[in-house]
């Protein structure tokens, strides 16, 4: 059978579901509400893991599933090199979100990176200590502060609520998903104009560790079924 990791419940589940209907793949959960069973309906070959979403890269990684959706900052974030671990088969068009680094909307003075960098000096002068930003994003925010020449900071790892650190004097500013914008309004935070990490969106992913000898000509199948071109793996 081929594994298709799909999220278990949250924002992703439902769209998820209604993605694959919309191309005559009939996904459902069955049993009970928190029965965590599914089932495929139109496609032979096919078996569903419900997983969280959070869970899926690692995952696909160990080829434990052969196909996963998740976001796609997720995967980034998740795996080291993840082009070398999981091929893209098709981007979804929901879930989107966009990764920014954000500061207090009263640093008048600040408005890019290279004043974020700036600051981050004068602060480390004047405190003591590295300017925090407060994030669950390491990876890419390490990746991306690097690329930008910024690196007087420190990262304060924060597992959510993570734009309320800034009131709670334990970051000076953040790195976190945005999509409406009313939590950093909420909260007195602005995006920096260059501050925008990834632009995050749920993606249909193949693990390359996956075991493909069975399995490759399901996907096959499948691929010809969602009008996707088949990954090189
Ligand atoms: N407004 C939003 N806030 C946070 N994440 C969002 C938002 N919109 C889309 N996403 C995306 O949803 C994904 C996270 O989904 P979700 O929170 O359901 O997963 P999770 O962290 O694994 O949750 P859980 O562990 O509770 O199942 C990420 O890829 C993220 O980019
Ligand atoms: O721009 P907005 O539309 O306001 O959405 C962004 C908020 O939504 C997410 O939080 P989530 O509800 O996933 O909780 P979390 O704090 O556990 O991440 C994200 O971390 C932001 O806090």
């Amino acid at each position: 059978m081929l594994k298709l990791g799909v999220p278990s419940k949250g924002r992703l589940m439902e769209k998820t579901f209604d993605w694959f209907a919309e191309r005559g793949l009939r996904l459902a959960r069955t049993g009970t509400d928190r029965e965590y069973a599914a089932a495929v309906e139109g496609f032979e070959g096919l078996e569903l893991v419900l997983l969280s979403a959070g869970e899926i890269p690692r995952e696909l990684a160990a080829g434990r599933i052969h196909l996963g959706v998740t976001g796609s900052d997720l995967v980034r974030e998740k795996l080291a090199d993840w082009p070398a671990q999981v091929a893209e088969l098709a981007p979804m068009g929901f879930g989107h979100a966009d990764l920014i680094i954000a500061v207090p909307a009263a640093w008048a003075d600040v408005d890019g990176l290279e004043d974020l960098d700036a600051v981050a000096a004068a602060f480390r002068r004047a405190q003591g200590h590295r300017l925090r930003i407060a994030t669950k994003y390491h990876r890419l925010t390490r990746d991306f502060l690097r690329q930008a020449g910024v690196a007087d900071y420190q990262l304060v790892d924060s597992q959510g609520a993570t734009e309320g650190t800034v009131k709670n004097l334990t970051a000076e500013a953040i790195a976190d998903i945005t999509s409406s914008g009313e939590t950093l309004r909420a909260n007195h935070l602005k995006i920096l104009s260059d501050g925008l990490i990834h632009q995050s969106q749920a993606t249909l992913f193949a693990a390359r560790a996956a075991d493909w000898t069975e399995e490759g000509a399901t996907l096959a199948r499948l691929c010809a079924a969602l009008g996707l071109e088949p990954p090189a793996l």
